[in-house]
């Protein structure tokens, strides 16, 4: 079979909601006084909006071959994303064979090197090798994950994230997440109402539901280890990037510190397996959870996910919708995924990267069958209905 090659890629930014699912109305459970490192800033406590979690907006990536197949993803980069593409990346897709993935990855990354590493331009590079997967296997009109190994189970398991695991547990999630809402500058007064809520929804949910607490970036060792002692009690399964990303060292003290049998779990801020070998060899945390869209995509999670195999511990990607589910559904040490509840008050499944994604598939009762992943590439079309805007056109 002659493969076709790269003839165009094109990048184009969207508001409102998507793949920067940050990027809500007003309202939304998901910013309504989340603990961030912001939080030293009384002014910056109410809204992440008012710092700024939601300025990128989603980029989207279309790539399309020669014989007319066009793969495309999502992730979270907007204009600078698409400055990236069209203005550097491109130019090593351009005239490849759609077969190229692993060669053309090595060459964005190496080329941005010197701006890159983390962040924007790892994300951007993510959304582009997600398009890359999405192309290759809607050329050979296969799911994505019939090309990282096939199934390993029958149906995927979802924990909920959101500000109500008690409505998650009536839905069927095996577990639910909360938010965390006060950081150390609020003080005592703040980690008291921090175990009030957690004790609150113990009391909603039972003994035998999963509870989590996600600190996104926004403790000290020192709070962490106080909040993980008083969350015992309670059954705190696990406690989620407590830390800024960058303190390894202070990841592999808090899991020296906090109580056997209780979870330390971090990556979704982490890129490549370089920034994922520093976690797993400083003992930093239990389970690594990267995301797909910002971690360096599927050809970087995979290198990861063996990684963190090598070392006995589970990759439990953050939500990245049908770009996780299916690789968490092609891997042993993966038993289970995230969803993250994006409708403004969680009381009902909505898809996660709503309204962007048409055919985008959703857990029912806190499951979904590996069959639901079944359609060439990744599943997904664009919303006709979504404007896009293309800021950079090259040619
Ligand atoms: C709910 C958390 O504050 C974040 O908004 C969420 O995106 C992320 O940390 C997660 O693990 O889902
Ligand atoms: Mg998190």
């Amino acid at each position: 079979m002659t493969m076709p090659t790269i003839k165009a890629v094109r990048a184009f930014t969207v508001r409102g909601g998507g793949a920067d699912y940050h990027d809500q109305g007003a309202g939304h459970w998901i910013d309504d006084h989340i603990g961030t490192p912001m939080g030293k800033y009384p002014e910056y406590r109410q809204s992440r909006q008012s710092f700024g979690i939601n300025v990128l907006g989603t980029l989207v990536v279309e790539i399309e071959a020669d014989d007319g197949t066009v793969g495309f993803a999502v992730t979270t980069a907007g204009e600078i994303g698409a400055f990236i593409v069209e203005k550097h990346l491109s130019r090593f897709l351009i005239g490849r064979k759609v077969t190229e993935i692993e060669k053309i990855w090595d060459q964005m990354y190496f080329s941005t090197q010197y701006y890159g590493r983390k962040g924007v331009v790892l994300n951007t590079i993510s959304g582009v090798d997600l398009a890359l997967w999405d192309l290759l296997a809607k050329v050979r009109k296969e799911p994505v994950h019939a090309l990282l190994g096939g199934p390993v189970r029958d149906e995927l398991q979802f924990y909920a994230t959101g500000a109500r695991p008690d409505l998650a547990k009536q839905m069927g999630f095996i577990g639910g997440k909360l938010p965390l809402h006060h950081v150390p500058a609020e003080g005592e007064e703040g980690l008291k109402k921090n175990i009030e809520l957690l004790a609150t929804m113990r009391e909603r949910c039972g003994d035998d539901f999963w509870l989590m607490y996600d600190c996104w970036m926004s403790l000290d060792v020192n709070y962490a280890t106080k909040l993980a002692w008083k969350a015992q009690e309670y059954g705190l399964k696990w406690i989620e990037e407590c830390l800024s990303p960058d303190d390894y060292w202070g990841y592999a003290e808090l899991r020296r510190n906090v109580p056997k049998g209780m979870l330390v779990t971090t990556g979704e801020h982490e890129a490549t397996r370089w920034g994922f070998r520093l976690l797993l060899e400083m003992e930093c945390c239990d389970i690594i959870q990267p995301d797909v869209g910002w971690c360096g995509g599927v050809t970087e999670l995979i290198k990861i996910s063996a990684l963190a195999d090598a070392h006995s511990k589970l990759v439990v990607p953050h939500g990245s919708s049908v770009y996780s589910y299916h690789f968490v559904i092609t891997r042993q040490n993966s038993p289970f995924a995230e969803f993250l509840m994006m409708h403004p008050v969680p009381d009902q499944v909505v898809p996660m990267f709503t309204p962007l994604l048409l055919d985008e598939p959703v857990p029912v009762n806190g499951r979904m069958k590996a069959s639901a992943l079944d359609t060439p590439g990744f599943g997904v079309r664009l919303n006709p209905e979504v404007t896009l805007h293309r800021p950079y056109p090259v040619g």
